[in-house]
């Protein structure tokens, strides 16, 4: 069935494993997660961007995340991510999300918690979460640049009393992550002295760990050996985000590590196929990339599996 996450956070919380909270925009990635969280039995978040809204129309995700419940039987919580406003939540609340971030943390503080405590009230009186965030991730953060200076992390004092001003039922913080494949300038590194004092300051509230992927060296050479071009890429350390699972992080962002891994497939079977166009024969692979990469996080990173 679809479900909200409360139940799923309620169990992180409490224990040293996160929810992975996965990206999809087509039928090949929803698959491939469905199947990977169905064999690790696992909680799972498929999470929609406006982006993806766009390139797939709402109705078809919709559809297809409904036809992964029907033949799988799993609990799946359906999550917008970086809801811009009150409108783009009040409509997925409408459409049957039962989760949604309102993404308020380019806004000064009190902005922040005027719009997120406006969703707060919609989308608890439709039986729907809500995530919100506190600080700016470094890198490219909500289309502007956030250089590593400029990108405040999360403030521990001002987490709770957001936390308890807005009564959202999870904050996504900053501690050091940023979105996509170039996180780290220098070494890789999260601020766990400040994600361990957050969690103490808010105790009870799930918190959320975005731009998490890893970047795999593995699947960054695979893309550039077949034709790809993404020299120096590189993310967070998996043993990071299995610690930052025990601090109080209970749902973790990953779309650039599906990304890599089903675009380093289609690059690999195109170049060694080259009379091939039939595009099962490589959305097939690219599909099997994705169940495999997420069953890895699942197992290895999130420590979820029979959760
Ligand atoms: O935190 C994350 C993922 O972080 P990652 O990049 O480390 O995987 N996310 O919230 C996913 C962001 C997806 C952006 O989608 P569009 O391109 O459609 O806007
Ligand atoms: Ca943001
Ligand atoms: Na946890
Ligand atoms: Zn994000």
């Amino acid at each position: 069935a679809l479900v909200t996450t409360k139940e799923m956070f309620e169990k992180a919380l409490k224990s040293d494993f996160a929810v992975g909270a996965f990206n999809v925009n087509n039928m090949e990635i929803i698959q491939g997660i469905v199947e990977a969280a169905a064999e690790e039995k696992a909680p799972l978040i498929l999470q929609v961007s406006a982006g993806a809204r766009k390139y797939a129309k709402p109705a078809y995700l919709m559809k297809l995340v409904e036809a992964a419940i029907l033949d799988t039987g799993l609990d799946i919580c359906l999550h917008l991510d970086h809801g811009e406003d009150f409108e783009i939540c009040k409509k997925c609340v409408d459409d049957g999300f039962t989760s949604v971030m309102i993404d308020g943390s380019k806004h000064p503080f009190e902005e922040n918690i005027r719009l997120t405590k406006e969703v707060v009230e919609y989308a608890h009186a439709h039986g729907v979460v809500v995530e919100a965030e506190l600080g700016k991730l470094a890198g490219v953060e909500d289309n502007i640049k956030v250089d590593q200076k400029a990108a405040t992390y999360t403030d521990p004092e001002e987490a709770a009393e957001f936390v308890e001003r807005t009564g959202v039922d999870s904050l996504a913080i900053a501690i050091g992550t940023s979105h996509g494949a170039y996180k780290f300038s220098g070494d890789p590194s999260l601020d766990f002295e400040r994600l361990k004092k957050i969690h103490e300051m808010i105790p009870n509230t799930p918190l959320v760990l975005h731009g998490a992927s890893t970047v795999l060296p593995e699947f960054v050479d695979k893309c550039n050996a077949y034709g790809g071009s993404i020299p120096g890429a590189k993310g967070v350390p998996e043993d990071m985000i299995t610690e930052a699972a025990k601090h109080g992080i209970c749902k973790v962002n990953i779309d650039t590590d599906l990304r890599l891994a089903m675009t380093a497939e289609v690059r690999k079977y195109l170049q060694e196929n080259p009379s091939d166009f039939d595009p099962r024969k490589y959305l097939g692979p690219a599909r099997d990339a994705i169940k495999a990469m997420v069953q890895h996080k699942i197992k290895n990173v999130l420590k979820a599996s029979g959760q």
